[in-house]
């Protein structure tokens, strides 16, 4: 899933010719290669089988010690088997690797064409200053997204702490009908009540992982260490599983498609409650000490903490930033306003993310009047009772 492509070194005999004695021309030959070979380890391990519908529970792996996360030596680094001797044929269509920046082919469509001069939206902001569709109902066709995006693998990552596991029989059965429908997809359930995940039957292609994760007392923490459980997990084994990782709250439940349009290198979504804000509004962690600060002068929109995803190399690398930020926050005593929301903020004001996805994609109906420009509500918070849940 690296975005640059590796090819071998151009060589030019006549450059190094006649003037150039024996010894150095075996030299540069044996830098040629290293050279080359250093390209090839840099490379990520490739794709992975995911067979029938299935479910397994593998327990313990973080419990009890989230503060220090051993990063299996198997699962990173490395030139993965077999790689080397690929490289030194013609890449295959088979043996790519995989690469989210590819152009992808797709078979004969029939759809309705674009009109320039007719755009699907006019009401609303789809693009952002850094040429990032922002993803509304009209302005993509979900059939050529889901072409395009026909041989990904999604993992969605959800959390299920203490009592919040009574979330995931509604999220997860509103999922099956709506989340990324005729794509692999793979649901990564943390909990540490691995007994109380509900048995929901699962459509062809789809499967359920459930991964032991210790509880914090405080809900601030449960919500905050969900990022370096993500990294430690795409470390671990998403980067060899699945494409693309989406990571969620668990008190929603789907009610309209949430497909293929919204897969990128690295995607956030805007929060409900800010989309019409002013910057000076946004809840954006405002005290310099924290690692979370965004000055008054700068930010693009506020994002949701409940929303965001991206290729697993994208995710893991904005997971182990918030993470570390985090760390280092709390070193020094300090919590930033929104917690993990915080961090993601100022995470993506300096990472760009490829796609914005509107509020479309995260809404509450009970706190907020549906505009009329929101033509779908695709994923819904579900009404909680915010202490007796938390506790
Ligand atoms: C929709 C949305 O953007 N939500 C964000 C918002 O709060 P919310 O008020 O939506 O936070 P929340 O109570 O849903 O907690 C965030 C998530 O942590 C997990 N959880 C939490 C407590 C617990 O006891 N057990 C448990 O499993 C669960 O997956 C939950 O969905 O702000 C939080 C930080 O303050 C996070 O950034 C949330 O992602
Ligand atoms: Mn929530």
């Amino acid at each position: 899933m690296r975005p640059e492509h590796s090819s071998p070194p151009r060589r030019n005999a006549g450059l190094w010719g006649r003037s150039a004695s024996p010894r150095l021309c075996g030299l540069l030959l044996v830098a040629a290669c290293l050279g080359f070979y250093s390209n090839v380890f840099s490379l990520i391990p490739g794709r992975r089988q995911i067979g029938e519908s299935q479910s397994s529970t593998e327990g313990g792996h973080l419990q009890g010690q989230a503060e220090v996360l051993p990063l299996s030596p198997d699962s990173h680094g490395g030139a993965p088997q077999g790689v080397l001797e690929e490289t030194t044929t013609q890449w295959s269509e088979r043996d790519c690797p995989p690469d989210t920046c590819r152009v992808p082919e797709v078979p004969r469509m029939v759809y309705p064409k674009a009109q320039l001069l007719k755009p699907g939206r006019t009401d609303v902001l789809v693009m952002t200053p850094w040429f990032a569709p922002v993803i509304w109902e009209g302005v993509f066709d979900s059939a050529i997204l889901d072409a395009q995006f026909r041989n990904a693998t999604i993992g969605l990552t959800v959390f299920a702490i203490k009592k919040y596991v009574v979330f995931l029989e509604l999220f997860l059965r509103t999922a099956e009908k709506h989340f990324m429908l005729g794509h692999r997809v793979t649901y990564y359930v943390f909990t540490d009540r691995p007994s109380d995940v509900p048995r929901v039957p699962l459509g062809e292609g789809r499967r359920l992982v459930v991964l032991e994760v210790r509880s914090y007392s405080r809900w601030q923490d449960v919500s905050m260490r969900r990022m370096e459980v993500i990294s430690a997990f795409s470390r671990r084994r998403f980067l060899r599983e699945v494409d693309y990782l989406v990571c969620v709250d668990v008190d929603m439940a789907f009610r309209d498609r949430v497909g293929a349009e919204i897969l990128a290198p690295l995607f956030g979504t805007l929060h409900p409650g800010f989309y019409a804000a002013a910057r000076s509004a946004f809840t954006y962690e405002r005290r310099p000490r924290s690692r979370a600060h965004i000055p008054a002068d700068e930010g693009d929109f506020y994002y949701a903490g409940g929303f965001f995803g991206g290729s697993v190399a994208e995710v893991l690398r904005l997971a182990s930033a918030c993470q570390q930020a985090m760390a280092a926050d709390r070193a020094d005593g300090i919590e930033a306003v929104w917690h993990d929301e915080s961090h993601l903020n100022r995470y993506l004001l300096y990472r760009k993310p490829a796609k914005v996805l509107s509020p479309e994609y995260l809404w509450d109906e009970h706190m907020l009047r549906r505009p009329p420009f929101l033509r779908k509500l695709r994923f819904v918070a579900v009404p909680k009772d915010h202490a007796a849940i938390r506790h």
